[in-house]
């Protein structure tokens, strides 16, 4: 499987206690698999995609990604996981005013210390597989926030990743682009066979179920998700 959460316990410092963001978490998706988790504002859904990116390290439990254990790694460990093996979409879109949609995904290539003039096709590609393609030469002040955000899932599937986690994706696009989105990620991550962990606030308002965009839809609060999860391609 691609992400594995076990027995995930996540504290922050509260005054004189502690906060309990994630509790006792546990999530299996595999390869193909698509997740969305929703819940209230402060129920631990950015703490559940910091913890599966590996960005921040829980208390206790263990984070796999693709069998890869990642707790015990040391920080240039986990950010070259972060950087050959996940794809962030964040809320915000986080694209460079002064690239062109093609070149905010050759960026990524650059970054990576490979050369972006032999990644071209695959960039075209993706825009293509976005529904893009024809504004790849278009700034980000010349895109729609539907566009946007397409780019913004193209880039981050730049380099095969095996897993991709997405923070509110829809927040920003009337309903009708947003549950245009979340169906644009499902056919992705099936397509490519990657992993993907999506969390909202708001997915009730898209009619987001299992088989309508997600395979999988879970919620949280205070913390625990509401049940353990395991997930494939095929829908359950
Ligand atoms: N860096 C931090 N330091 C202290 N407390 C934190 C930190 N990050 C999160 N928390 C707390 O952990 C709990 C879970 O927060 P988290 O941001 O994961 O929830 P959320 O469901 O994503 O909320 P929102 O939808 O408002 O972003 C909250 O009580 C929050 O205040």
């Amino acid at each position: 499987m691609s992400l594995l959460l076990s027995d995930v316990t996540l504290t922050f410092a509260d005054g004189r206690g502690r906060l309990t963001a994630l509790d006792d978490v546990a999530l299996d998706v595999a390869n193909g698999g698509f997740v969305a988790v929703t819940g209230p504002s402060g129920s631990g859904k950015s703490s559940l995609l910091s913890v599966a990116g590996t960005l921040v390290t829980p208390d206790s439990g263990t984070v796999e990604i693709d069998g890869t254990p990642t707790t015990g790694l040391s920080d240039e460990e986990r950010a070259r996981i972060r950087r050959d093996r996940i794809g962030f979409v964040f809320q915000q879109d986080n694209l460079l005013p002064s690239l062109t949609a093609l070149d905010q995904l050759l960026l990524t290539v650059h970054l990576r210390g490979q050369k972006p003039a032999r990644h071209r096709d695959e960039a075209m590609a993706l825009l293509d597989d976005v529904g893009v393609v024809a504004a790849a030469g278009r700034r980000p002040h010349e895109l729609s926030g539907g566009m946007r955000q397409r780019v913004n899932i193209a880039r981050a599937l730049m380099g095969s990743p095996s897993l991709l986690l997405v923070d509110e994706p829809t927040s920003a696009l009337d309903t009708q682009r947003g549950r245009a989105i979340i169906e644009l990620i499902g056919a992705l991550v099936r397509d490519r066979d990657v992993a993907a962990v999506l969390v909202s606030h708001d997915l009730d308002s898209l009619s987001v179920a299992p088989g309508r965009g997600v395979d999988l839809l879970l919620h949280m609060r205070d913390g625990r998700l509401d049940s353990p999860a395991r997930t494939s391609s095929v829908p359950v």
